[in-house]
């Protein structure tokens, strides 16, 4: 490892999150601060760090800008990595690597404890008998259902399967084991089950100052099919969801994935000439959510923006880049 290279657990990780074995939102913010302190104790090892301050610093720089390369649409990740950094401080590289190891642990401790707080909200808007559509995998949506099963309430659960990675699979072992019935359906019978469910329950990769949410592909035609059937929609997504770019009228760059997940190259060649696309992610506008549930509380989605203005201020630090 030289003073710029990360180190072996950082480029694990990046690729870890690049090819989606580790992914949502949260897990990828929690597995990139761990990655950082996993940095700092390599770097106050390695040769050309371990008696440089300013070398351990940069090191620590290079694996954050490698671990924001993975992929762009969850601001959780860049956020994770700007609450590290701006923490790491000292002038010694044993003080540096204190910092960042402790900061790293205790961003981890925030974000289990906003979860938790956060499912108690979202809970609180399900009633016992509830029958709940979900989309995609959500560990923020999913502690809000599981939070209500804890409160004693009997809920069920519609599970989208979630094309074309199929991430309702996911949900549903997990619901079935917090012992909630479990019905999954195809992408597209969701308007038809939207007659026998009370809720809707999504999660989020990020959310505009608009207060409009992304998340994975798919929420949107939900949310807008679930306003026509009067079926109320909550995004359940913790404060480090929230995007300070777009404070500054930045949008959320949606992720194109590869073509090979839509269709195999086999079947792509039978047909012949055609374009395939791959977006992962969709802009739910803020008029057809009913709620965005963070662990401060629930927010109509048109009022987040306070929210974020206080949390954030007026942008964005970016503690990677090169000074
Ligand atoms: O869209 C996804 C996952 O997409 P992918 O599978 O492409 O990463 C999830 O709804 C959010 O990330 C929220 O998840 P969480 O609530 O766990 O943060």
């Amino acid at each position: 490892m030289t003073d710029t290279e990360p180190s072996p657990a950082v480029s694990e990780t990046a690729e870890s999150i690049a090819t989606m074995e580790i992914r949502g939102a949260a897990t990828i913010a929690s597995a990139a601060a761990e990655a950082l302190a996993e940095q700092a104790e390599a770097a106050a090892e390695a040769d050309a760090t371990a008696s440089d301050p300013e070398a351990f610093r940069a090191s620590l720089r290079a694996a954050a800008r490698t671990l924001r390369e993975t992929r762009p649409t969850a601001v959780s990740l860049p956020n994770a990595l700007r609450y590290v950094l701006q923490r790491m401080e000292g002038d010694s590289v044993d003080r540096l690597r204190r910092s960042v190891v402790d900061a790293s642990e205790a961003f981890v401790r925030q974000l289990d404890r906003a979860q938790e707080d956060l499912g108690q909200v979202g809970a609180n808007r399900l009633a016992d008998g509830d029958t709940v559509m979900t989309h995609c995998h959500s560990t923020d949506a999913l502690a809000c259902i599981e939070a209500a099963v804890e409160q004693g309430k009997s809920i069920s659960a519609v599970v989208k399967e979630t094309r074309p990675r199929q991430q309702g699979h996911i949900t549903a072992e997990q619901l079935r084991d917090a012992g909630v019935p479990v019905t999954l359906i195809v992408d597209s019978a969701a308007r038809r089950y939207l007659d026998e469910v009370d809720h809707v329950v999504v999660g989020a990769d990020s959310i505009a100052a608009d207060g409009g949410v992304i998340n994975k592909i798919g929420t949107s035609g939900l949310a807008v099919n679930a306003r026509e059937r009067g079926v109320p929609i909550m995004t359940a997504a913790q404060t480090i969801k929230l995007h300070p770019e777009t404070l500054t009228g930045h949008t959320v760059e949606i992720e194109m994935r590869d073509e090979a997940e839509v269709i195999d190259p086999e079947a792509r060649e039978a047909i012949g000439e055609i374009d395939v696309e791959n977006p992962a992610f969709d802009v739910t506008p803020p008029r057809y959510m009913d709620a965005i549930v963070t662990e401060q509380g629930q927010f109509p989605p048109e009022s987040i923006v306070t929210l974020m203005r206080e949390l954030f201020g007026e942008g964005a630090a970016e503690p990677w880049a090169e000074p």
